[in-house]
């Protein structure tokens, strides 16, 4: 079982629910985790259980980054507007950053979120389940 976080700016939303609904077959069984709006969005749409933190601008980002942090995240869909500023950019940024910090894979457009869920299906994400020291992280810090 695999930790796995959504994400999706506004204009975003419609695609990552979609993307979630015919991939629900593959997130059920892992544990979930969402931004506020976006989980709200998911549940509504499917039968998932998702752990909803804060929305993003107020704070959502940095809860999951959090958990990115400290190596707890397994795969993270953020599905981010390119074309519109957020008041939370440094947030988003922060995020992201500590994702290639611990390796973690993360999908930042519906392209590569459906390579990587195909992936997770195939089971090539079992890496990510075997114990702390095998995962990629800042040992070398
Ligand atoms: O802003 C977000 C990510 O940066 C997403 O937050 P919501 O899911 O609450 O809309």
């Amino acid at each position: 079982m695999l930790n796995i976080a959504f994400i999706s700016h506004d204009r975003k939303k419609d695609e990552m629910v979609n993307f979630v609904i015919a991939y629900e077959y593959v997130f059920q069984g892992h544990t979930l985790y969402s931004t506020g709006t976006t989980g709200s969005r998911i549940m509504a749409a499917t039968s998932l259980d998702i752990h909803r933190f804060q929305s993003g601008p107020l704070g959502g980002d940095q809860q999951i980054g959090a958990l990115v942090a400290e190596n707890e995240m397994d795969l993270i869909i953020f599905l981010r507007d390119p074309l519109m500023a957020q008041p939370h950019e440094p947030d988003i940024i922060a995020l992201l950053r500590l994702c290639d910090v611990q390796g973690i894979p993360v999908a930042t457009n519906i392209a590569t979120a459906e390579l990587l869920v195909r992936a997770l299906e195939r089971g090539d994400f079992a890496w990510r389940e075997l114990t702390d020291k095998y995962k990629p992280g800042v040992d070398e810090a």
